[in-house]
């Protein structure tokens, strides 16, 4: 069975969660298999650093789930990790975006200086629907000064057309359907 197939296996689909209409995609399940986490980090690991010809030098996950696997990524990696939290968590200054996401609006906010000018950044979080929450962490990136490489995800959810709203490539490894 191919890693696809395989972590594609273990997503958890749940139908009206957290509200009609949407079918709700859970990544907690391979998180609960180390043989699965350690197959999916790989293959992230594999595809960071095969597709971009630049090393990374941050590595952006995006609250929460993007916090389960970023960090995890930049020590491999031997890059930094920077955190986008949802608004009022972080202390000191901070950039702000607002932003739509596929069920609801939210604030994201970055801590000011985290990343240098010129930094190549990778962002990472379980899934992309709408796109928002990786166009609004891509828009605190910029505003930071740095550069994003590659938007990188478990999920893609490509019929919502979320990665058009990017600034930058896109990868995710299981695709879902309509
Ligand atoms: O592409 P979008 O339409 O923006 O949707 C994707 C975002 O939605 C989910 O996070 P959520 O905001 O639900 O936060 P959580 O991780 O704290 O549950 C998911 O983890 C992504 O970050
Ligand atoms: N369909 C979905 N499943 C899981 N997380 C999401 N975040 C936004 N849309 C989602």
């Amino acid at each position: 069975m191919s890693d696809v197939t395989y972590l594609k296996s273990l997503l958890g689909v749940h139908p009206d969660f957290p509200k009609k209409g949407v079918t709700f995609l859970d990544i907690f399940p391979i998180l609960r298999d180390p043989v699965a986490f350690e197959t999916l980090i790989t293959h992230l690991i594999h595809h960071i650093l095969t597709t971009n010809k630049d090393r990374p030098e941050v590595i952006v996950g995006l609250d929460a789930r993007g916090f389960l696997l970023g960090p995890i990524i930049a020590m491999r990696l031997g890059a930094a990790f920077v955190p986008v939290r949802k608004g009022g968590k972080l202390p000191g200054n901070v950039e702000v975006v607002k932003y739509e996401k596929e069920y609801g609006h939210d604030e994201f906010e970055m801590q000011a200086g985290a990343i240098q000018q010129g930094q190549k950044c990778i962002v990472i979080d379980d899934l992309i629907a709408t796109g928002g929450s990786a166009s609004a962490a891509g828009e605190l990136i910029k505003k930071s000064g740095g550069v994003t490489l590659e938007y990188v995800f478990i999920v893609g959810l490509p019929f919502l057309n979320g990665h058009k709203r990017l600034d930058g490539p896109s990868y995710w490894i299981v695709e879902a359907e309509d």
